[in-house]
């Protein structure tokens, strides 16, 4: 057999660990009943690992490229098979071609080899079918597609309209399992779908953009924190989901691909089942990642962001490769954390994980190298053993196990620690640094103390529960029912609270927008005239009440987000709670989206109004003072002269308003005036006072222009 051992070496890189920002949609999805993971079956199994080999393109049949993958049988392949001698005679002796390279002829067995002419279908049937089964009975399972870029791994994982790839062919089939299950079983389903580009792991199902992180959850593992998780009911739903992220997927070309997809997509299938009689439940979860293409680096010859993204590329991979020879190897420490698609990949690599790998090879001489290295590469993946376990959700929650936990988050607590101190000494030698990274490592260690807070009362709880049910006093299961009722009565109470305080915080800021319309009013009325002197004690008064306000809402958010932890915190200890708990958060993001519409359209109405004043010269503004661009003077209106918006803080420029017949008004008047040249979306603020005014009489009628100087910036700070 052939040997594959030339170990895949990175230099270490300094690790990252970022933290997780929003309280991930996918784990609130998620947030069901806490797991227990039994390792009831605690079986070893290898990863299953498949090699498609896909026909020849245009381009290799043009170049008459030679085949340099032979398929033996549906297990074995021979890499650089021996060719025929063509034989040529001198002298009428026969001679050798010493000139040519001697053929490698390397034999592989994997577990599945599909030849050049196999149909995805059949890829499917002898890959990821069997997966369907070993999800639904609560194991998590993950297939990755490897290979150098044109080898065909979206071809596999995504396909075409005509030949669907792998990831819908699954997703019918575990639809068509839950349909027969349904009698037996309640199924809930969500999805996500993320890729990693350049080290950043952005959402193809959500369009805004922003980069996620990756957080390690207790229950579920590696979690992608922010990830918006949709439902869907079936797989047509899935098909117009995967297309829309793919055209969110970056793509560029390379020599061997016109649309190579640069990043490595993760889709996730998340499934929760509860048996109807038992009312046991478990959780599965399905990861199908299409890697992105490596690629000779040197042989691009690329610059710039596309050696970067090259660069990230090929190191990602290279992580990959010594996480598996490390699992190979049986070590102790397996780098996860040299790269993001190795920390996402944590569990589904040498965990708790039914894997399967495609290496997908091109069969022509062309790609000679990236398919030796993808065989040698899908070869030693194939010794990686797993202990696999079945995720079962227990009602009956463990103390030991919570308290293995807190400790467990404790180590990485002190380990985080350590990363921020060295970053903080970093960062006083070296100033100019970065402080992102300081600042998500601060921001997941609080998330780490937040979580050892919840545990830790979590475990007080159930240690209650146990305490009072070991006593002399009635029947433990008396107790437990008492408690249980009284668990109920706080989630009321406290689902109530949480209500209220969105209630009053919208009344709050109902009234905040009233206020600021009626000051807006009477600080224009009084913007000339005998009320001018109490123009300040009114916006004083507005201030404080706004402040007071605010406060009070600050408050209240502070109120919502305890009432919060503390609902988490029972449902860690009653998983019943779990479906209550939906409704509950599934009214709330009602309320919370009905209230902010209702707030915008009180703003918008304000506007509306303001605006219709304005044009009916009914507000006092639009009577008292003619400002520029806006001036309420008939006639044409012209806007501030250039010399103002060039002049970048210079003091005192002028701009004229032409037309109309109206007096100038003799008032000082502040207006925002965007400066041209400034990379800005705030603008700067333009004390003005008039300071002449002329008047030409012209054929046509009489032309009035007011001349403002700019007496004053107040520089605003660019954000
Ligand atoms: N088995 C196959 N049968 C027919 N065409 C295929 C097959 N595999 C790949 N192709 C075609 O080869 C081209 C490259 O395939 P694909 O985009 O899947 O490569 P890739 O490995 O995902 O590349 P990259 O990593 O650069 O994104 C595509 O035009 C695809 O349609």
């Amino acid at each position: 057999m052939v040997k594959c051992d030339k170990n895949l070496k990175t230099p270490r890189r300094r690790t990252s660990a970022k933290s997780s920002v929003t309280a991930a949609k996918v784990s609130k999805a998620l947030s069901q009943p806490a797991t227990s993971t039994v390792p009831n079956l605690g079986r070893v199994s290898n990863m299953t690992v498949v090699v498609r080999v896909r026909p020849p393109n245009k381009k290799e049949q043009e170049q008459n490229s030679r085949i340099v993958v032979k398929t033996i049988d549906d297990k074995m392949l021979i890499f650089d098979p021996k060719e025929e001698e063509q034989p040529f005679f001198y002298h009428g002796v026969k001679h050798r071609d010493f000139l040519k390279r001697g053929n490698k002829e390397l034999k592989f067995v994997f577990d599945k080899v599909c030849g050049n002419i196999s149909t995805n279908v059949e890829v499917y049937t002898h890959s990821t079918k069997s997966l369907v089964d070993t999800l639904m009975n609560g194991y998590n399972c993950s297939v990755f597609a490897y290979g150098a870029t044109g080898a065909g791994k979206t071809y596999t994982m995504i396909g075409t309209e005509e030949s669907p790839g792998i990831t819908f062919l699954t997703m019918q089939d575990l639809f068509n399992r839950k349909n027969e299950l349904s009698s037996e079983r309640e199924f809930e389903l969500m999805v996500t779908y993320v890729e990693i580009y350049n080290e950043v792991v952005k959402d193809l199902l959500c369009s805004n953009g922003s980069p996620l992180y990756l957080r390690e959850d207790s229950k579920y593992g590696v979690i992608i924190s922010g990830v918006k998780a949709h439902k869907i009911s079936n797989p047509g739903e899935l098909f117009s989901l995967l297309d829309q992220g793919n055209k969110r997927r970056t793509q560029h070309l390379t020599d061997a691909n016109a649309e190579s997809s640069r990043s490595h997509a993760v889709f996730q299938v998340y499934i929760h089942m509860t048996c109807k009689n038992t009312r046991e439940s478990s959780t599965a979860k399905l990861s199908m990642i299409d890697l992105a293409g490596s690629e000779r680096g040197s042989a691009t010859g690329y610059v710039g962001p596309r050696f970067k993204e090259g660069a990230n590329i090929n190191r990602s991979l290279l992580a990959l490769g010594n996480c598996i020879n490390s699992l190979i190897n049986g070590k102790n420490h397996i780098p996860y954390r040299d790269s993001k698609l190795t920390r996402l990949l944590k569990d589904s690599l040498g965990g708790n994980c039914h894997t399967v790998m495609i290496a997908n090879v091109s069969p022509s001489s062309l790609s000679y190298e990236e398919t030796y290295n993808t065989l040698k590469y899908a070869y030693r993946a194939k010794s990686i053993k797993s202990n696999i376990k079945k995720n079962v959700i227990s009602g009956d929650l463990h103390v030991e196990q919570y308290i293995k936990l807190v400790s467990d988050l404790q180590t990485e607590n002190a380990h985080l620690k350590s990363e921020v101190e060295r970053l903080k000494q970093e960062k006083t030698h070296c100033d100019d640094g970065d402080s992102s990274e300081l600042d998500a490592l601060r921001s997941e260690n609080n998330e780490m103390k937040k979580q050892i807070e919840l545990l830790n009362l979590t475990i007080n709880a159930l240690r209650s529960v146990k305490s009072e049910g070991k006593g002399d006093g009635p029947c433990p299961s008396e107790d437990l029912s008492k408690v249980r009722t009284e668990v109920y009565q706080e989630f009321a109470v406290l689902v109530k609270d949480q209500t209220d305080a969105l209630q009053s915080i919208f009344e709050m800021e109902k009234s905040i927008v009233a206020k600021k319309k009626q000051i807006d009013t009477e600080l224009a009325l009084r913007s000339t005239g005998k009320g001018k002197d109490d123009k300040k004690k009114i916006s004083d008064k507005y201030d404080k009440e706004e402040k007071d306000l605010k406060l009070q809402i600050e408050r209240l958010k502070s109120i919502k987000m305890r009432t919060s932890v503390k609902i988490k915190n029972l449902l860690l200890v009653y998983p019943e709670l779990n479906q209550e708990y939906e409704k509950f958060s599934l009214n709330m993001d009602r309320l919370e989206f009905q209230y902010q519409n209702e707030l915008t359209q009180m703003k918008n109405d304000i506007l509306r109004q303001m605006l219709t004043d304005f044009q009916k010269e009914k507000h006092p503004l639009s009577q008292s003072a003619n400002m520029p661009g806006t001036s309420s003077a008939c006639g044409t209106v012209t806007r501030p002269k250039r010399n103002l918006q060039d002049a970048k803080g210079k003091m005192n420029s002028t701009f004229v308003l032409e037309g109309g017949d109206k007096p100038p008004v003799k008032t000082k008047t502040t207006r925002n005036i965007a400066v041209k040249g400034f990379k800005t979306r705030s603008s700067k603020r333009f004390l003005l006072g008039t300071t002449s005014v002329g008047k030409e009489n012209k054929p046509g009628g009489s032309k009035l222009t007011l001349s403002y100087d700019v007496k004053k910036i107040q520089r605003k700070r660019w954000v």
